[in-house]
């Protein structure tokens, strides 16, 4: 087994990155950064070289993230006034509407620094209805959408713009909104005269877009110290860009997409990092970058006790995102390379150096930057487009036919205990309880290669997630595969590329309903209630019609989840 690796990015006091690699993971470092090296992939990446994912590959000009860190400088200084303008004036809760890219960079930003921020990407409607509840006084929306079309930021801007003015504010002054030069999102908020409009750069995609306005505008708003966080990407930056072994992102992404055989789940585990919620910012990463053409890997993020980790095959990656700490700045190391720029070799570096394990640590700016490179370089070695996300438009073109009038899915095949049961028959195989049609569904997991998705479209504040959670980690130890989980509509804009375009070995779990609850969206003929069951239906459809196993329970009450999760949870063999 190849010696352990562990390299990091600084000077010589203190290190801003740091990555280490064991068993196979090292190996793969081993095997495919010599190539990495000699096509100066680095070096090209930070110069824009579209070429590097072959002539084939539509990137175009989506390669406007690798110097965020010093075109995004401009906004400081303008995020800081608006900011004081805004407080001036008593408008001190900041909502963000946004779906995927546009709101998860800033959720870890804000909840990494104990920033409040209120994130609405949930069409759930007693969850818009409670952020509509929110003191509308003191609130500023930030509408964040590069399409300046996503159905879900347009309703809840719809929603929150009438709600405003029921409440007899001048909405206009509430309202801050981000996306890229041309859309109809920017030419709407000019007619409406909106408070401001950030116009992003119209090179950067949703998931690369953690250091542009979409996780500045919002998070510099709710009173982060933005320039920091430029500060911290700007110093790693100089090392990402060298074509040397020493490279943080080459290693990650070496150790990402060249195991052999392909590690293809990738536990992303949050062992201590004090990063809020990193892992689903990664998620949608690796996702919706890599998971296409039957290609990809499959991220579950998971904590430190989830049964993935003790379980893991020989098709399995941990990577622990821990703390970036002092002692971590200067490990001891048998072969030091280059001065600041180190890699090392050190055979004990893990206590099992065999075991395959990836370690990440950084700030959280420098985290951002890093693991975007080891992505885009990950997608060359998996022979993937990273910027694209072609199975996610399928959702969303059945969601508006759900919308115009096509009936519903199936009526249930059966109910139990408040759970109404929908499957095809072929994959119910005759049962009649919910325990017996999820077993239905878990005997369809490939034992190999397969993973669970659980997709629950529900609220997302309140009981749920910890009783799904408690679920999740039940399954994850009764089938011994890997389980991720996602709320709807949300996961759409992360892993629903994946689940739809990547290796064909998922399986699906979607748990839908809740309490009845009627919010409007103005100026549509849908409320918010039939735009989540329709995105549900929607996603179901597409997911069948590509041959996927979907089961779906609906569950109207909190007894009816709480028995349902309880049966889930009980059931262990
Ligand atoms: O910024 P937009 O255009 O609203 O898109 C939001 C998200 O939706 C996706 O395009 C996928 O649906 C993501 O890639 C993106 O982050």
């Amino acid at each position: 087994m190849s010696p352990a690796i562990v390299t990091w990015a600084g000077d010589e006091e203190t290190a801003v990155v740091e990555v280490s690699a064991t068993g196979a993971a090292a190996q793969a470092v081993h095997d495919a950064v010599p190539a990495l090296l000699d096509e100066r992939v680095a070096s090209r990446l930070a110069s824009q070289d579209a070429g590097l994912w072959g002539e084939d590959a539509a990137v175009g000009d989506r390669l406007g993230w690798t110097d965020l860190h010093t075109t995004s400088r401009e906004l400081v200084e303008r995020l800081t006034a608006l900011r004081e303008e805004l407080r001036a004036e008593g408008l001190d809760h900041v909502v963000l509407a946004g779906m995927g890219g546009a709101s998860l960079a800033a959720e870890v930003i804000t909840g990494s620094l104990g920033t409040p921020l209120t994130v609405l990407d949930s069409t759930a409607p007693t969850q818009v209805e409670r952020a509509l509840e929110g003191d509308l006084a003191r609130t500023v929306l930030v509408v964040a959408s590069r399409s300046g079309t996503t159905v879900e930021t347009d309703s809840h801007r719809r929603a929150f713009v009438a709600a405003l003015q029921a409440a007899g504010r001048d909405a206009a002054r509430h309202v801050v909104v981000v996306t890229k030069p041309g859309s109809p999102l920017e030419e709407l908020a000019r007619e409406e005269g909106y408070r401001a409009v950030f116009s992003a750069d119209p090179r950067v995609g949703g998931r690369f877009s953690a250091l542009s306005a979409y996780g500045l505008v919002p998070s510099a708003l709710a009173g982060v110290d933005v320039g920091r966080l430029l500060d911290e990407a700007a110093e790693i930056a100089p090392f990402l860009a060298e074509d040397t072994e020493a490279n943080p992102a080459l290693v990650l992404a070496a150790a990402l997409a060249a195991t052999r055989p392909l590690r293809e789940t990738v536990l992303l585990v949050d062992a201590g990092s004090g990063l809020y919620h990193f892992g689903a910012w990664a998620e949608q990463l690796l996702a919706e970058s890599l998971g296409k053409n039957g290609h990809g890997l499959v991220p579950v993020v998971v904590d430190e006790h989830a049964p993935e980790l003790a379980a893991r095959g020989e098709r399995t990656l941990p990577v622990l995102l821990t703390p970036l700490t002092d002692e971590d700045a200067g490990p001891e190391l048998d072969d030091v390379a280059d001065g600041a720029r180190r890699v090392a070799v050190s055979a004990d570096l893990a206590a099992d150096a065999d075991a395959t394990e990836v370690t990440v640590a950084g700030s959280l700016g420098g985290m951002f930057l890093l693991w975007q490179h080891a992505v885009a370089v990950a997608g060359r070695l998996l022979g993937v487009n990273p910027f694209d996300q072609p199975d996610v438009e399928a959702t969303k073109q059945a969601t508006r036919e759900f919308l115009g009038g096509m009936p519903s899915l199936e009526p249930p095949a059966f109910s139990d205990s408040g759970v109404e049961v929908r499957a095809p028959r072929t994959l119910l195989a005759g049962a009649r309880t919910v325990p017996d049609a999820v077993t239905a569904l878990l005997d369809r997991l490939d034992p190999e290669h397969g993973y669970l998705a659980v997709l629950a479209y529900l609220d997302r504040e309140g009981r749920a997630p910890d009783l799904l959670r408690g679920a999740r980690d039940s399954l994850a130890g009764r089938t011994g595969r890997p389980v991720t989980f996602g709320w709807g509509p949300r996961y759409l804009h992360s892993t629903g590329q994946l689940h739809k375009g990547g290796p064909r070995h998922g399986v699906f779990l979607m748990i839908t309903g809740g309490a009845p609850a009627h919010v409007s969206i103005p100026g549509r003929d849908f409320d918010f209630a039939e735009l989540v069951t329709a995105q549900a239906d929607a996603d179901a459809r597409v997911l069948t019609g590509l041959g996927r196993p979907v089961l779906r329970l609906r569950v109207d009450t909190p007894d009816a989840l709480a028995w349902l999760t309880g049966s889930l949870t009980r059931r262990t063999t």
